[in-house]
């Protein structure tokens, strides 16, 4: 049926409604309210609504997920502010190290806030008044690639926030480990070289210059920190994080304030095994310093924030050596 302009925006904005509130159901809720093929039909809908009206055709809408054209190459991109590296910590001792040196750095009491350190790669995402409108990868630190393309297919990631902020987050893309399987199993059976991890999956998938195949491998997306943010009002660390999520950016939901570096070493035993019941994979935990301005006051060394360090849990690969040595005996 020949529609006409108002009626053709009309229909957009409400196919655009329905399919937000599909995935926020799907993805958000694990609770989809209709089945795929209805989700899919009305994405259909929309794909050819948009191309016979493009002056309709928005950065943010549900059609731009599933990928567009694929690129020749991914356009480098300078990150305003640094993503920088952390220090490590190998054990307990070390642990009390980094918190002596950080309480010599600072006049008063110091809090801690642990993250799990998710084994993925580090990925940086702008929004501009509130609309998502470009991702890159680490890189070097200082140059990263334009993966915005690719990133819009992770359906975690909002194409439009609550509020219409301009900030840029950063945080770790992954591949949900029953995703990594999955993948490996469909590798092998074609004869293709299976993934050596979950980590390696993401990375491949995310440097895919198809987005129409990273759009079938399942990603998700942890956010951790705020590079640098407008209006920002948080006066610590845990502050942003629950910002960060009143916003619609998905953080990790087991990270926790520590009021010293003993919780902070509890904290951080308790998951040398729990990490093997998550459905996505974790290398360590990130411990920071909660207050902003005690971070401020302690600074950087040349490429870390002397604030923040990362405890490396051993090499998974290693247990299962010591396994087998063991069990060989
Ligand atoms: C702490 C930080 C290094 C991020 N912070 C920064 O990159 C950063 C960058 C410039 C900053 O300030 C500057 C601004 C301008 C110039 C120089 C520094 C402050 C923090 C980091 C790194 C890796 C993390 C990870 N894998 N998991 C979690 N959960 N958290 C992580 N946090």
């Amino acid at each position: 049926m020949v529609m006409n302009a108002d009626e053709a925006k009309k229909k957009i904005d409400t196919l655009r409604e329905e399919l937000e509130q599909y995935r926020h159901e799907y993805h958000t809720l694990d609770a989809p309210s209709v089945p795929d093929y209805e989700y899919d039909q009305k994405m259909q809908e929309l794909i050819e609504l948009e191309e016979e009206f493009p002056d309709f055709q928005t950065a943010d809408s549900p059609s731009q997920r599933v990928g567009g054209a694929p690129l020749d190459a991914f356009v480098k991109v300078q990150h305003d502010v640094p993503m920088l590296s952390l220090g490590n910590a190998f054990d307990d001792q070390e642990l009390r190290d980094f918190d002596r040196r950080v309480r010599g750095g600072t006049d008063e009491d110091v809090s801690y806030v642990c993250e799990l350190k998710i084994d993925g790669l580090a990925v940086s995402l702008r929004y501009e008044d509130g609309v998502f409108v470009r991702g890159a990868t680490r890189g070097d630190g200082t140059t990263g690639e334009d993966i915005t393309k690719n990133l819009r297919t992770i359906r975690n990631i909002p194409l439009r926030l609550k509020q219409p902020e301009t900030l840029e987050v950063r945080g770790e893309a992954y591949m949900p480990k029953p995703s990594f399987n999955a993948l490996n199993e469909a590798r092998e059976e074609r004869g293709d070289e299976p993934f050596a991890n979950p980590r390696n999956a993401a990375a491949g998938s995310l440097r895919q210059l198809d987005p129409k195949i990273a759009a079938k491998r399942n990603l998700d997306i942890f956010l951790y920190g705020i590079g640098q943010w407008q209006d920002e009002s948080s006066e610590a660390h845990s502050e942003r994080l629950e910002q960060m999520e009143k916003l619609g950016l998905k953080t990790n939901p087991e990270w926790k304030k520590c009021n010293d570096i003993e919780e902070v070493i509890d904290y951080v035993h308790s998951w040398v095994e729990k990490r093997q019941d998550l459905d996505y994979e974790i290398d360590g935990i990130v411990i920071k310093v909660d207050r902003l301005d005690q971070q401020d006051t302690l600074g950087f060394t040349a490429k870390s924030p002397r604030w923040a360090t990362a405890y490396k849990f051993p090499a998974e690969e290693a247990i299962t050596t010591l396994k087998d040595i063991e069990l060989s005996v």
